[in-house]
């Protein structure tokens, strides 16, 4: 450490000790909230050893330093995390490959793909999701509910349709609970906390964790070949889900000519399952994630809510479900949008990058090898950057004529919800679109209101930000689907 801070001017950060590396220094749930904390001590560019890893993790608070190496070809990789390993041993996905021109050309298929899911069907898939799922909450009575696990089975069936083309009647309840318990499992092994990302021989050990994720591997596996055969059966040529594109590609091949034959060789069906499942285990987790947020986000804050609801009357019919052809028409939901996007800050530390040469950031090296996260919820919640940034204000995206500002606007320069630079959210464009009807048809249909006293919208960081635990009532308002 002395040698890397001192003589290779590596940014400064805690000192290691054995074994817990800099740990010690953040709180195991709020690690986004101590790393706030110390950048009053060593600044917005910071490094700390993660456990023994052998170099020193950068983490930025600062999005003109984001802008910098997000934007550099050398910070553009994923780290090979030790869990991939045993995870994806086809290779990896869109989400953990290095940034080369598979990655590439896999981003460019998933895009196109969901750009034609978010025009042909997605607002009725959506849609139909929604109506069972505030149905069945409205069933449940009329108490304070938990509902993380019924937004875990809309997002699961949501990003299914999207990935795969499928509803949850396709599947028996025994196999939706596997699915999220097999999804749960590997979305664990994402965090740079979990124990085989610190101790990375335990993946080379007879213990129960490395069977159960090689067994969940095996049966993910086997679950994308079925898919495909389907698929290829019914296959018209149109794309309504991304294995539709993938079996177009598998079918037709692809404008490839830009890449070598070596690189083609990797377009193979195995590592385009492996992009698929990144794309699902991302969809899954975010969405939930975003759609639990933005019922506390609403319950928390009513009087949000009633300019919403407010909105909506102005705008729409109530008596039938809003679509994505009202967004333009919705600022101030679209702004609530924004707003949720910002305080909840989902992604907490960021997706990790790594460097792929030695290069320099604010003065200081970041050497070749080295992990980067960015604190995504410290850029979108400090006083420097945002004005009464503990308050919900959807307004402070919208101009004085209370039109949704450009992005042009100063107040984008630090708003990086979906990351900044060359490789970011490939989702973004879906779940602007889902986050916009659950909140408009939420707030449409039913009253929000929290229950437990939640003081602060402040929740447990690993892989992602989570919101704490709360229970909400909701009661139906007159307006249905
Ligand atoms: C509110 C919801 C979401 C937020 C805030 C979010 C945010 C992010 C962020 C910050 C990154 C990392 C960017 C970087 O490396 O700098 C990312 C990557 C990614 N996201 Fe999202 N995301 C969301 C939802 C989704 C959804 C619904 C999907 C899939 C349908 C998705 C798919 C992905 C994938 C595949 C990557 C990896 C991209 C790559 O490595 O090239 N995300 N997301």
């Amino acid at each position: 450490d002395i040698y890397l801070l001192y003589i290779e001017k590596v940014p400064p950060g805690p000192i290691s000790l054995p074994i817990i590396g800099g740990l010690y220094k953040l709180n195991s749930s709020k690690p986004h909230l101590k790393l706030q904390q110390l950048t009053k001590r060593y600044g917005e560019i910071m490094s700390i050893r993660f456990g023994p890893s052998s170099s020193r993790t950068v983490i930025i608070h600062n999005t003109k330093f984001v802008q910098e190496l997000y934007n550099n070809q050398k910070a553009l990789d994923r780290p090979d995390l030790p869990f991939f390993e045993l995870i994806t041993p086809h290779g990896a996905g869109i989400g953990s490959r290095p940034y080369d021109k598979i990655w590439m050309l896999h981003t460019r298929i998933v895009k196109l793909a969901l750009h034609k899911v978010c025009q042909n069907s997605l607002s009725e898939k959506v849609m139909e999701t929604f109506e069972v799922l505030f149905n069945r909450l409205n069933e449940k009575g009329n108490g304070p509910q938990d509902i993380a696990i019924d937004l875990k089975l809309a997002s699961l069936d949501i990003t299914s349709s999207i990935c795969y083309g499928f509803h949850d009647d396709d599947w028996t309840s025994d196999q939706m609970n596997l699915l999220l318990k097999d999804h749960d499992k590997a979305m664990s092994g994402l965090s740079p906390f979990n124990p085989i990302n610190i101790f990375p021989f335990i993946k080379n050990l007879p213990v129960r964790l490395v069977k159960e994720i090689k067994d969940i591997t095996q049966r993910r596996d086997e679950l994308n070949q079925r898919i495909y055969d389907r698929h290829v059966e019914n296959y018209t040529g149109e794309v309504h889900d991304v294995m539709d594109i993938i079996v177009d590609v598998m079918e037709n091949g692809y404008n490839t000519s830009h890449i070598t034959d070596s690189q083609k060789k990797q377009m193979d069906l195995k590592s385009l399952f492996m992009t698929l499942t990144c794309l699902s285990m991302a969809g899954i987790d975010n969405m939930q994630s975003i759609m639990q947020w933005s019922v506390l986000v609403l319950g928390k804050h009513s009087s949000v809510a009633e300019k919403i609801f407010m909105e909506l009357q102005q705008t729409v019919a109530m008596d039938t479900s809003v679509t994505t052809e009202s967004r333009q028409h919705l600022p101030y939901t679209e702004a609530c949008v924004y707003e949720i996007l910002r305080v909840s800050s989902i992604t907490g530390l960021g997706v990790p990058h790594i460097t792929r040469e030695d290069i320099q950031v604010g003065g200081y090296k970041i050497t070749k090898g080295t992990q980067i996260f960015t604190n995504i919820w410290h850029i979108h919640n400090n006083s420097h950057n945002w004005t009464d940034h503990e308050a919900v204000k959807p307004e402070r995206f919208l101009d004085s004529n209370g039109q949704l500002k450009l992005k042009s606007d100063e107040i984008f320069k630090n708003y990086l919800p979906f990351g900044l630079g060359k490789r970011t959210c490939t989702g973004e464009v879906i779940i602007l679109n889902v986050l916009f009807l659950f909140v408009s048809n939420l707030v449409r249909t039913q009253t929000i209101k929290i229950d437990n006293h939640i003081s602060e919208l402040i929740g447990n960081c690993d892989m992602s930000h989570k919101p704490p635990a709360y229970k909400v009532t909701l009661n139906p308002r007159v307006c249905q689907f």
